[in-house]
């Protein structure tokens, strides 16, 4: 599966719908603001993950670098898509700072869909969502 072309239909759906799956499973007791992201990998594998929150606040996690956490971990770098699924009825989702740079690290030209809970999403290039961004190949300009 390439990167750089929309995933079908199907994939596409069962991506929307592992990231509202993944939603379920945030751990948020101090936030209360659940949120599930879902990851397609160039192999058209999925990987879900939702925030996880600690007592000591500054640790907890989003689910975004949750979901590119257990992918890099299974062996998993290139990606195609990412969806992100929170309980705002009235606004799409947005990743934090931190995510997008985590995101841009592993290229600037793939998709990620913002959603809201009655399945509709815009759907944003990483290259939008953090222009002018810092990544691996600046390191190698030296
Ligand atoms: O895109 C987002 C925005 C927020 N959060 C989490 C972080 C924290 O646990 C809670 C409130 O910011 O929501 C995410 O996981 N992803
Ligand atoms: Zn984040």
């Amino acid at each position: 599966m390439e990167r750089g072309c929309p995933p079908e239909a199907e994939r596409l759906g069962a991506l929307l719908r592992r990231s509202r799956e993944a939603k379920a499973a945030a751990y948020c007791p101090y936030s209360r603001f659940a949120v599930g992201a879902a990851l397609l990998t160039a192999g058209g594998h999925i990987f879900s993950g939702c925030n996880v929150e600690n007592a000591c606040y500054s640790l907890g996690v989003c689910a975004e670098r949750t979901a590119i956490q257990k992918a890099v971990s299974e062996g998993h770098t290139s990606f195609k898509a990412m969806a992100i699924a929170s309980d705002l009825e009235d606004d799409f989702i947005v990743p934090c700072g931190a995510c997008r740079q985590v995101m841009r690290e592993f290229g600037k030209d793939w998709d990620v869909y913002l959603t809201k809970p009655d399945g509709t999403y815009v759907v944003k290039r990483l290259e939008e969502l953090l222009p002018l961004s810092f990544g691996p190949e600046d390191l190698r300009k030296l």
